[in-house]
Order: structure tokens, then sequence, then C-alpha cells
């Protein structure tokens, strides 16, 4: 059993959210029907199925725990900024269930008593969080915390920059609008150091 329902234990793939497809299944059917289309035409009838495989993609999220993405550590001494910037994301707007996406830029300084992750962990953190429902305030504060509790470093900053398809293709249609959101946490809150990251996330 996850958050978002009951699951099948033998639907279940490794690495992926383990949703129920049976459910989702029957629901896109129901969404086709209600939308007019023939779920039975050729070319809709393996869609369901489709989507259902694609939600788990989408949703993987869920069942990931970041302490798993963060325990990868090494004992490298570093006390300055360590910055992953322009990592690229997809993510599904928790209001409408369509795409956002764009980039997240990571950064944070080592405790010296405290150690220090993989590269790549910090994109997969990305990913942890990304594969959920979400909304792009909650992603950004959540990857930030998540930093914190598992690094436990003297500051953390996180800024996602991104388009929202519920803006673009949708309702206020205004598609290549951006929304920029960051969270910093402990010593990068201090002016020096919190312009010296920003910069280096807009200007490299
Ligand atoms: N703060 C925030 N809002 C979001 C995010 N994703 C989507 N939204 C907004 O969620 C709001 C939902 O507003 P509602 O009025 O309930 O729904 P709606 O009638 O579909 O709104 P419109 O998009 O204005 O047509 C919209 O303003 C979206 O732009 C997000 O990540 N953060
Ligand atoms: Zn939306």
């Amino acid at each position: 059993m996850n958050r978002i329902g009951t699951v099948n234990e033998t639907q279940r793939q490794p690495g992926t959210a383990g949703v129920d497809r049976t459910r989702i299944q029957a629901a896109v059917r129901e969404i086709l029907e209600a939308i007019g289309e023939d779920p039975d035409r050729e070319g809709l009838e393996d869609t369901p199925r489709r989507v259902a495989k694609a939600y788990d993609e989408f949703f993987s999220g869920l069942v990931q725990d970041p302490a798993d993405v963060l325990g990868t550590t090494f004992d490298i001494s570093h006390e300055e900024l360590v910055l992953v910037k322009d990592i690229p994301f997809y993510s599904t707007c928790e209001h409408h269930l369509v795409p956002f996406h764009g980039a997240a830029h990571i950064g944070y300084i080592p405790n010296p008593e405290g150690r220090v992750t993989g590269l790549s962990k910090l994109a997969r953190l990305v990913e942890v969080y990304a594969r959920r429902p979400q909304v792009q305030e909650r992603l950004t504060t959540q990857i930030v915390e998540a930093l914190m509790t598992h690094l436990t470093p003297r500051g953390a900053i996180v800024v996602i920059e991104a388009e929202h398809m519920c803006m673009s293709m949708r309702g206020v249609r205004k598609p290549g609008a951006k929304t920029v959101t960051s969270a910093v946490r402990g010593q990068l809150r201090e002016a020096s150091t919190r312009s010296e990251a920003m910069s280096l996330i807009l200007h490299g």
C-alpha cells in the first residue's frame, strides 16, 4: 500500500511507484468515453495501458526515500560552496495533472564535520520530489529541507525555474512565462554567500 491507493503487488515494477495500473486504465477509459471518444478504436485501444505505465513513471517519487538517495556520502574535506546547476526536471502540477518543467539549481556548503554527497545524488534528489503530484514552491522547499536533514550542511540553496503547461496550453495561455522559486537555509541566508550563489546560478 502506498499513498496513492491500493497497490496490487504483482503489478509493482522495480523503480516505479507501483501505482494501481488496473484502476488507472479503467479511469483513462472512462475519460476517453467522457470526451466523446471511442476507447476501442484502433489507436486508442492501447492508450489506457500506456497512460497507466506513464503514470507509474510520473509518480515513482512517491515511494522513494530521500534518505536512500543521500545515503552515499564521502569523507571529502570541502568547506566551500558546491553547486550543481541546470538540472532539468519534469514534474506534474497537482492542480491540473499536466506537466511543469524546467531546471533546478542546488547548492550547499558542507559542514566541516559533515560529509559530501555524490553530485549525481543532487539530481536524483530532484527526481524523488519532482516525480509526484506537486506545486513548485513545495518542490523547492522539500529539496532544501532534505539537504539540511540528511547532509547537515552549513547552508543550502535551491532555485527552480519552470514553465507550467497549465499556464501555457490552457487557462491563461501564456507560453514562455517562467516561475522562479527559491529556498535558502543556514549560512546561505547571509547576504554575501547568498549573492555569490545567486550570481553563480544566474551567470555561471
Ligand atoms: N502557487 C502555485 N500555483 C500553481 C502551481 N501550479 C499551478 N498553479 C496555479 O494553481 C491555480 C489554480 O487556480 P484555480 O482558480 O483553482 O483553477 P483554474 O480555474 O484552473 O485556474 P486558471 O489556471 O487561472 O484557469 C492557478 O492559478 C495555477 O496557475 C504551482 O506550482 N504553484
Ligand atoms: Zn496546473
